[in-house]
């Protein structure tokens, strides 16, 4: 399932027209903000779907019936340029474990890349409900070669993947390259994506927007 979070009126819109500006996104502050409001809003929409029991809770004046959640989700984000939406799924899921994984476009002397995992930190996701966090779903690969590697480690139950712009192209490449029950939630779905593997009109380098401009690998 696919869903775009820019197709329904509300403040997502207005936060997406920030991140995306030229005159806006170079405040770093206001940037990485806006990437945690979108974690936020989406960490809310996803605990829509999550399963919940009753609970009898004591408060001082007698017992109230509350629903909680079954289960934490386990948070995961790709290093670096997901650390602010990941921030903000975690201010709203603060019970839950996280992973961490590292991917990075290794660029060849053609001009091509490929995707460089190197380091991976994750507590156990078999069985578990997973939100994968990364603002730029491009080519899809950084997301594949992401869930390949974590489902060795265990099998999900369900992956929620949470992107501030996604490119359909990549989208496709997602689902058929992935076995896995996913839901994926776009900030909003571009549909371009230029030769280097930039989506148009997308935001230009989350990453280097969110903590400055790293040297090329
Ligand atoms: O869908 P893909 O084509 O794989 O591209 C998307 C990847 O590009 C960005 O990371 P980047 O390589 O810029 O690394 P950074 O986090 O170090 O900035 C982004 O955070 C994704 O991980
Ligand atoms: O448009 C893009 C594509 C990949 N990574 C980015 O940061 N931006």
């Amino acid at each position: 399932m696919i869903i775009n979070l820019s197709e329904t009126n509300s403040l997502v819109g207005e936060w997406l027209s920030e991140i995306r500006n030229i005159d806006v996104q170079q405040d770093r502050m206001r940037f990485r903000r806006n990437m945690e409001r979108l974690g936020e809003v989406a960490a809310y929409e996803i605990s829509k779907t999550l399963e919940y029991e009753e609970k009898e809770i004591t408060t001082p004046m007698g017992i109230a019936n509350c629903r909680v959640l079954k289960a934490q989700p386990v948070l995961a984000t790709i290093l670096r340029a997901g650390l602010a939406l990941h921030q903000g799924l975690l201010h709203y899921f603060d019970k839950a474990d996280h992973a961490f994984i590292s991917a990075y476009r290794k660029h060849n002397h053609d001009g091509s890349f490929d995707i460089s995992l190197e380091y991976v930190s994750s507590p156990s996701i078999e069985g578990q409900v997973l939100i994968l966090s990364d603002p730029m779903l491009a080519t899809g690969s950084s997301l594949v070669k992401t869930i390949e590697h974590l489902e060795e480690i265990g099998k999900p139950t369900h992956i929620h993947l949470v992107v501030a712009i996604a490119c359909t192209v990549g989208i496709e490449y997602v689902l058929r390259n992935t076995k896995a029950n996913i839901t994926i939630w776009a900030g909003d779905i571009d549909d371009e994506l230029t030769a280097k593997g930039y989506i148009v009109p997308g935001l230009g380098d989350a990453g280097d927007l969110a903590f400055g401009n790293k040297l090329q690998q």
